[in-house]
């Protein structure tokens, strides 16, 4: 049996960052650079005004404050796409609003709750040193600066700074294209009437959903029947894509058929049989050009064996690090867990936080692999090493955190 980590290694060499594509900004959500985003434009682009109020030139004001009003003239006005053209000199003030450039000659601005106006004059009850509530130009950024580096999965934060750096395409990785094919006579579609001795497929439509958080597109085969030529038939559909994801059929049973149909079609397995719980049974290889990862039958060891071995195969794929960092990577134990065997363990827990703030993680008591109600409901993995020692409550453990993904704030 191999290690999680060796299978992993091995599968991942099989993968490289596919071409670059270029997109429009409005579908960059979640996508990830091919090229760094450079500005095209200085933000601010000039000199402007943070607060409304008037722009005056600080020594005019020096001496003021409440109880000694400057008196300064008004000369004109100067709002947000609509700037003053003339020089403020000495002696005049100009009416300004947020966002506005700053009139030449002006080198502060006042704030108007400061101020008191009529028609032709302003009293200034206040000082300002020069550059008082004024925005620089280039502050935010300058024209040609790299805003955003190449390898970077773009939050919806990055598409607001890619607009207002005025760039309308990008270049980012192509999506990953993942066919996805569920097998067994047993096994029919959601919503399909069920014969005597039917489920409903579980696993197909959870790794399509899977393959779309991780911002890959997927497309479902199907379901194969439990026959050589139903499974290499269906698994033909997947020309073209980047992965083919199976799902049931990976054991050693009667019936279990991915492998040899696979094999007789010129499937090379690299990897067979993982020292893991859940996830034993799992697969990689090739159907001639594609890559094939087989996944367990069991609903929770699909979902556990694509969160463990697809969802790095996608990032890779994308010109990622093949490791969610976002979340969490260490918890407390809640409660006491055995010494494991040689199977490295992928327990399902729930999350929460003690009296201290600090992380707990609570494992469910039923651990098998086909109770998808509870998979649902869990906040993470505790992740237990092969051979692992028994572990008290309280002890620090590593976990997956069941979170993250291509969209983010
Ligand atoms: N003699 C042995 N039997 C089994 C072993 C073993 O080592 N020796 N391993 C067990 C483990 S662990 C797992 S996991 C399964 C893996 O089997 P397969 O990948 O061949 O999966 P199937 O036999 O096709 O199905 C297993 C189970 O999962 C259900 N299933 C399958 N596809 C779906 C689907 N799309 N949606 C929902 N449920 C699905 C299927 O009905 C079975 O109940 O083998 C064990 N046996
Ligand atoms: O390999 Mo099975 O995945 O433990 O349920």
């Amino acid at each position: 049996m191999l290690s999680v980590a060796e299978a992993r290694a091995r599968i991942l060499s099989a993968f490289s960052a596919l071409p670059a594509e270029t997109i429009a900004l409005p579908d960059a959500l979640g996508r990830v650079l091919a090229e760094p985003v450079v500005a095209r434009l200085t933000q601010p682009p000039f000199d402007a005004a943070a607060m409304d109020g008037w722009a005056v030139r600080a020594a005019d004001v020096a001496k003021a404050d409440p109880a000694h009003p400057v008196p300064l003239r008004r000369i004109g006005e100067s709002a947000a796409g609509h700037a003053f053209s003339g020089i403020v000199r000495a002696g005049e003030a100009v009416r300004i609003f947020t966002g506005a450039p700053l009139p030449g000659g002006a080198n502060a601005v006042v704030m108007q709750e400061d101020c008191e106006a009529d028609e032709t004059i302003v009293r200034v009850g206040r000082a300002v040193a020069a550059g008082r509530h004024i925005r620089p130009a280039g502050f935010d950024f300058a024209e040609r600066q790299e805003l955003l580096p190449a390898g970077r999965r773009l939050t919806a934060r990055d598409v607001a700074l890619a607009a207002g750096a005025n760039v309308p395409w990008l270049s980012v990785r192509r999506r990953p294209r993942v066919a996805v094919l569920a097998t067994g006579d047993e096994i029919a579609l959601p919503g399909d009437p069920l014969g005597p001795s039917q489920i409903v497929s579980t696993n197909a439509l959870g790794l399509c959903a899977l393959v779309a958080t991780q911002g890959g597109v997927a497309h479902n085969l199907g379901i194969a029947r439990d026959t050589a030529d139903s499974v290499a038939a269906m698994a033909a559909g997947a020309v073209g894509c980047d992965l083919l994801v199976t799902t049931g059929g990976a054991a050693q049973g009667d019936y279990d058929l991915v492998r040899d149909v696979l094999t007789d079609n010129g499937v090379a397995l690299d990897v067979h049989t993982i020292a893991m719980r859940p996830g034993k049974a799992l697969m990689f290889g090739r159907a001639g050009a594609v890559p094939l990862l087989g996944l367990p039958g069991n609903p929770v060891s699909t979902g556990v064996t694509a969160v463990l071995f697809l969802r790095p195969i996608l990032r890779v794929l994308q010109g990622l690090p093949p490791d969610e960092t976002q979340g969490p990577q260490r918890a407390r134990l809640a409660t006491a867990l055995k010494a494991n065997d040689r199977r490295e363990d992928y327990l399902r827990a729930a999350l929460s936080t003690d009296a201290d703030g600090a992380l707990v993680a609570t494992p469910f008591s039923r651990q098998d692999s086909a109770i998808t109600s509870l998979y649902a409901q869990a906040d993470c993995l505790i992740v237990r090493p092969a051979h692992a020692p028994a572990a008290a409550a309280g002890e620090m453990v590593g976990i997956v955190p069941l979170s993250g993904g291509a969209l983010n704030l």
